[in-house]
């Protein structure tokens, strides 16, 4: 098995020479601080060493539990939000068909996603679809009390007691949350749900690794333990004694940094030429978006799934203020081969393709972009992925969650909490009358009337 690769060339000819390497030492110190526990946020590091701490036999009951909701349920819904839904979605849509919700095999259930919004419509079309269906539902929350998924919950609980009677539902409900509070814990313990526990040092956006993620992708039919044999290389590969040259991980924290501070480069683009992993920029996103963004500081993380963007947002990547840098996602290889066909009229000139890979053309695209986008003073991250399969995905998980430990360190805040949420969620409440917040309610509802 191969390694996924880090080329930071041509983002290190926007910094002056040795800008990266300049981080060496600070990098270091993350390093230990994180390995030691002496950082802030040292309550919530129990992501660091979880790939190789995840055992064999624990596995094997996650996978028990996969296989009776695939045995019971034509569909699954996983109701969770931010870092309970978006590490599950990422890998499951990376590995999965394009189409699988219209892929009717019978092989795999179909796996939906609720409790991550509140939209009306949303929730009325899928208990609507899911009148005639077999289905069942993790519930994921680590606090246990999130309203977006509590609600959901609240719905296809009741729905699915109502179409497959409360015994028969006991079985396909599953809750995924802390190990003693919590609405969801207490949801669970009461009516005798199977249930997993989130570790309490393992943060929300690093719980992928945990039941969080593996239960919904075992249920969608991908291997966990692969996963985790992922994730347990790249630990090794990522460690704090591997030289700072050959750490990508501390390598590519290093490279944002220097690019934030030394070349005013405010936003981080991440990229990906493979529709599949749109969902794995959207993880990422909350995974450095909550972990950097605080104390007036951090790198704005942005997405787009090219080519599709590049003819949406190419222009102003291309053109636009220079305050970004791009982060590639590159798969070396794609799972299946489609040639361009000939055509004997060629009506739209594409005969000079024939014979050619569609992905030959895409990788001509990704590295025409590059040149193009380096020209235009984009500053290039490259990382490359062998195929997409599971166990490549483990270390791309694991190693943009070191990287982001030693990223938020080095740009010296608190990387494990995520204060600024509760912002809206305090307003949201009052706004609603929530038993507790009278005075809060008082005040927001003067402060309207002004
Ligand atoms: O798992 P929970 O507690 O429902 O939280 C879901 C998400 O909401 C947040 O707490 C922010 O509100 C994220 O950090 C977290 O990933």
């Amino acid at each position: 098995m191969e390694y996924i690769k880090l080329d930071i060339k041509k983002a290190e000819q926007f910094l002056k020479a040795g800008a990266v390497a300049g981080f060496e030492s600070k990098v270091k110190a993350a390093q230990e601080a994180l390995e030691n526990g002496t950082c802030e946020g040292s309550d919530f590091l129990g992501w660091l060493h979880l790939p190789s701490e995840t055992t064999e036999d624990f596995l094997d009951e996650v996978q028990s539990v996969a296989n009776t909701l695939r045995e019971k349920c034509e569909v699954v819904v996983v109701a969770g939000i931010g870092g309970s839904y978006l590490g599950a979605r990422a890998v499951i849509e990376a590995l999965g068909n394009s189409f699988a919700w219209l892929v009717n095999d019978k092989k795999n259930p179909t796996i939906l996603f609720a409790g991550n919004n509140i939209g009306e419509d949303y929730l009325f079309e899928l208990t609507e679809y899911l009148k005639d269906k077999k289905f069942g539902v993790i519930n994921i929350s680590k606090s246990g009390t999130t309203t977006e998924t509590a609600l959901a919950f609240r719905l296809l609980k009741k729905q699915c007691e109502n179409q497959r009677g409360k015994a028969e539902a006991k079985d396909v409900i599953v809750a995924v949350t802390d190990a003693k509070k919590g609405a969801a814990r207490t949801c669970a313990d009461k009516e005798g749900y199977k249930s997993f526990v989130i570790p309490d040092n393992v943060g929300g956006r690093f719980s992928v690794l945990t039941p969080v993620g593996l239960l919904p992708i075992a249920i969608a039919g991908f291997d966990i333990k692969a996963i985790v044999k992922g994730a347990q290389d790249m630990e090794k590969a990522t460690g704090k004694d591997v030289a700072f040259a050959d750490n990508i991980a501390a390598q590519y924290a290093a490279t944002r940094q220097a690019l934030y501070t030394q070349a005013d480069k405010k936003i981080e683009i991440i990229a990906n030429f493979q529709p599949k992993l749109h969902f794995m920029a959207e993880w990422w996103k909350q995974l450095y978006g909550e972990s950097e963004g605080k104390n007036n500081k951090g790198i704005f993380p942005a997405a787009c799934d090219f080519t599709t963007d590049l003819h949406s947002m190419g222009q102003w990547i291309q053109e636009g203020e220079r305050s970004i840098f791009e982060t590639v996602l590159s798969v070396e290889n794609t799972n299946h081969h489609v040639e361009f066909p000939s055509d004997d009229e060629n009506l739209d000139g594409l005969n000079f393709l024939a014979g050619k890979r569609v992905d030959e053309v895409n990788k001509m695209a990704e590295l025409g972009t590059q040149l193009a986008h380096v020209d235009g003073g984009v500053p290039n991250i490259r990382i490359s992925i062998p195929k997409l399969n599971e166990y490549y995905l483990g270390q791309l998980i694991y190693f943009f969650e070191v990287a982001c430990g030693i990223s938020g360190l080095l740009e010296e805040v608190n990387p494990f909490n995520q204060p600024g949420v509760e912002a809206y969620k305090k307003n949201m409440f009052a706004l609603l009358n929530k038993p507790g917040y009278e005075a809060e309610s008082k005040a927001i509802q003067e402060r309207l009337a002004q």
